[in-house]
């Protein structure tokens, strides 16, 4: 190589490296770029799975899922011990309902953690963990394929939010900071997926009413829940879905009241199926 060559490659380089110096040195880079590269190609994959999972279409700029307009989704409301895996099981002979309930197995056994024991032995220290998990697992299910024409669901990700989170913001147990970080995550999940929900079935009951059924059912986790905590739930029911002044409702409610005996609750469960399943009218 003559030597003019030499200084105009050299000249070249220079001038390459300080229009864009590199941030590190170039044996270091390799794999950064690598690494880029990879992640765009992973992006890219998962970017082609979510369009091919939602519609790109968006409705009133919110991500919908492809085909599941026509199914109908309810969701079952009340208190801790108010009935509500009951009432599900109870419509999941049916045939045609998909029932959905609760992932509260995940919120106690996390890859070996118990974010739900957690929560009640120190809610300030781990009221954000559980209701994270809980918003993610809520989210989970409400975006899930629904398998039948009707799917009945066990509350929702709007009761975890407006009930559970409010109440131990409220009660002073979550830090501000906590609250509005899961608020933001909230709104975001809120304003940009579409959330079909077409009832609520609120299913009505005392906090006293609850107590007893709770004591009686006697989950490990729960055994020091007292009568205020449940109080305090039951306000929040009410002013979502009954008096109507707290937050946005999703959907029509339907309430019953479950505080009646077993048979009796059965038999209202039937007499209010039409209403149910033909949510839509209702
Ligand atoms: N109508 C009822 N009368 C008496 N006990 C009930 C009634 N409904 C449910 N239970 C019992 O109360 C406890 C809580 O019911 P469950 O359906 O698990 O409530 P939830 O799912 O709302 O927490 C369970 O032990 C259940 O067997
Ligand atoms: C949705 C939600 C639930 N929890 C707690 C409250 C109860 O201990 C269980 C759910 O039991 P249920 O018998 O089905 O009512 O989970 C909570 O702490 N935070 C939530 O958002």
């Amino acid at each position: 190589m003559s030597f003019n060559c030499f200084c105009i490659r050299n000249m070249r380089r220079f001038a390459t490296w300080i229009s864009s110096p590199p941030a590190v040195s170039s044996s270091r880079l390799m794999p950064a770029i690598c690494n880029r590269f990879a992640d765009k190609s992973a992006a890219v994959r998962r970017t082609r799975a979510f369009s091919n999972h939602f519609s790109t279409e968006r409705v009133s700029r919110k991500l919908v899922r492809n085909g599941e307009e026509k199914k109908l989704v309810v969701c079952i409301e009340g208190n801790i011990a108010s009935g509500k895996t009951t009432c599900l099981e109870y419509f999941s002979k049916t045939s045609n309902i998909e029932v959905l309930t609760e992932p509260i197995c995940k919120w106690r056994n996390v890859r070996g953690h118990n974010p739900l024991a957690l929560m009640y032995q120190d809610p300030t220290r781990w009221g954000i963990t559980l209701q994270t998990y809980v918003q993610l697992t809520m989210l989970d299910r409400h975006l899930s394929t629904i398998s039948a024409p009707v799917r009945m669901m066990e509350r929702s990700i709007f009761s975890a939010k407006y009930i559970f989170v409010e109440n131990l913001y409220r009660s002073r147990k979550m830090p501000e900071v906590d609250f509005v970080v899961l608020s933001e995550w909230f709104e975001w999940i809120t304003e940009n997926i579409a959330i079909p929900v077409d009832l609520i079935v609120y299913l009505q009951s005392s906090p006293e009413i609850c107590h007893a059924r709770l004591k009686e059912r006697c989950r490990e986790e729960e055994k020091i829940i007292p009568l205020e905590y449940l109080e305090a739930i039951h306000q929040l029911y009410e002013d979502w879905l009954i008096k109507k002044t707290s937050f946005i409702i999703p959907a029509p409610v339907l309430v019953i009241s479950a505080d009646s005996d077993l048979p009796t609750m059965l038999h209202q469960y039937e007499e209010n199926r039409g209403k149910i399943l033909g949510a839509r009218n209702f």
